[in-house]
């Protein structure tokens, strides 16, 4: 792409992208290492990051994630040009507001006012330009009169107001928020994302780093993956608040394969010439239990393969390799029956662990049978953090027709509802069981499987969304009756 082409559509290229630090075991290694006639090393380099290149369009909100030490505030540091990288460019095209780690961009011994003129000052703004906005910037901060005090005096809350205040009313054409907000109060918090939200609207570019997965899904439009200084993926929210909650499971091998996977698809995609996106996902039903019985469990994946593609050669992708899956999970059973792979899938057939409050899921439970069972039942149960059971169903209280098994068979059963639990995180358990001479018999059982991540954007009192119909109206004005004495 040409120069003048990158800066008509991109806010900002970042364009491999290297942050190495020397890292000395003792602090005299530093002065021996300067010292050395020989100049021997005595360091190691560390990578904080390693070759990260994406872009940000005009006007594109986009979020940074990854565990701690990934490299998010460093790439802020150095996009706003608060540190250089070691290698590669950073191209912004347009003015920055920024609003870094506590303190950055701030002088302790200014007053509020004194480092508002400053900011304004470093910005490109004339002190009357900055004058005409200090009303705005003021109304916003709600710190009173703490504005002529030197900020060191100020507390963490109170710093976090200001400088939000002036970094969102200065008219910035890119706007870069790092984890900041998690310091102001709830109230705070919620009136700046308003503010956020006008701001992106209003067509802003913005840049965020957050470890809050809500924020990222409900305002940006595309994610960056990073995860020890190494960019993993970029792409949708779902999709990459999925990936992160891979690696916050400890099943980066699994993720390097699924993007491995996602890679070959691409490119067979390309090579065909064709995007096939649409026709890879399935729809799940309307609602209740599907159950559909087979000999070979495989063999039902045409049916059931919800978003998979197994089109890339080699073992089929299971769903559950799509999922944050609880190693450390209970599980048990006689062995009769296996829960061999299971699915939660959003309303538009794509596998996930996030799911929007109000709308259809499904949950997939794939079984195979190594023993004749008369009447198998499949369940679900859906527990909060503290193990409360919240809700759940299985296909004996569901009237689902379940035929008796053999070795060798294998059901696929979906369980299709509106997701009404309010926004939070819950953990999904399943099992396969049965009632043989009056007695209930596990034949397995998996507790805590997986964890189910609900967004909402309104969240009601209590655990669940009763969807109430509201009706409200306004009477006409009558005068009130005069109190009797
Ligand atoms: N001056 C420095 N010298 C050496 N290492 C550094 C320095 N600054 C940062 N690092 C290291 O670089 C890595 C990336 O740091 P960075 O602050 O960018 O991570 P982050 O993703 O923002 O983490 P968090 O989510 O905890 O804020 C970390 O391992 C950090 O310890």
């Amino acid at each position: 792409m040409s120069d003048s082409k990158q800066r008509a559509e991109y806010a900002i290229s970042v364009k491999d992208v290297t942050k190495v630090y020397k890292l000395y075991e003792k602090p005299i290694d530093r002065l021996k290492e300067s010292v050395s006639p020989t100049h021997k090393n005595y360091h190691r380099d560390f990578y904080a990051l390693n070759g990260l290149s994406f872009n940000v369009k005009k006007g594109e909100t986009v979020g940074i994630i990854g565990t701690n030490g990934s490299g998010k505030s460093t790439i802020l540091k150095i996009i706003t040009g608060v540190l250089t990288p070691s290698t590669g460019q950073v191209q912004v095209n347009g003015k920055i507001s920024a609003l870094l780690e506590l303190g950055a961009g701030f002088n302790m011994d200014y007053t509020g006012i004194e480092n508002i003129y400053m900011n304004g000052t470093m910005m490109g703004y004339t002190k009357k330009e900055m004058e005409a906005k200090l009303d705005d910037i003021l109304d916003f901060a709600e710190i009173g009169d703490f504005v002529y005090q030197p900020v060191k005096t100020y507390s963490s809350g109170m710093f976090v107001r200001l400088a939000f205040a002036l970094a969102i009313n200065v008219e910035p054409e890119i706007l870069i928020v790092d984890e900041a907000l998690s310091v102001g109060d709830v109230f705070f918090q919620s009136k700046c994302y308003r503010r956020m939200e006008e701001i992106r609207q209003s067509g802003t570019t913005i840049l965020m780093v957050t470890h809050d997965m809500g924020s990222i899904i409900k305002y940006c439009d595309k994610v960056v993956l990073l995860h020890k200084g190494e960019f993993i993926s970029q792409g949708t929210p779902g999709h990459m608040v999925d990936l992160y909650k891979k690696i916050l499971a400890g099943q980066m091998d699994s993720l390097r394969a699924q993007l491995e996977q996602e890679r070959r698809e691409e490119e067979l995609r390309g090579a065909e010439g064709r995007d096939d996106a649409g026709s890879r996902s399935s729809q799940p039903g309307t609602g209740g239990a599907a159950v559909t019985p087979g000999g070979d469990p495989d063999a039902q994946m045409s049916d059931f393969s919800g978003g998979m593609d197994l089109s890339g050669g080699g073992k089929p992708l299971l769903m559950k390799d799509q999922l944050t899956i609880n190693y450390d999970r209970t599980e048990y059973g006689d062995g009769r029956a296996e829960i061999y792979d299971l699915g939660l899938l959003d309303e538009r057939g794509n596998i996930t662990n996030l799911l929007l409050k109000g709308e259809m899921f499904t949950i997939r439970e794939r079984i195979r049978f190594n023993a004749e069972i008369q009447a198998p039942i499949f369940t679900f149960t859906i527990k909060d953090k503290m193990g409360t059971e919240l809700t759940g169903t299985n296909t004996m209280f569901e009237g689902a027709d379940i035929k008796p098994v053999k070795p060798g068979d294998a059901y696929t059963v979906e369980f299709t509802q509106k997701m009404t639990l309010q926004g939070g995180e819950y953990l999904l358990s399943m099992s396969c069981t049965g009632f043989e001479h009056g007695e209930h018999v596990v034949y397995h059982r998996l507790y805590n499987i997986t964890n189910v991540t609900v967004i909402s954007n309104k969240n009601t009192v209590g655990v669940y969304d009763m969807e109430s119909q509201v009706k409200a109206v306004k009477e006409p004005y009558r005068a009130q009756p005069e109190p009797t004495k």
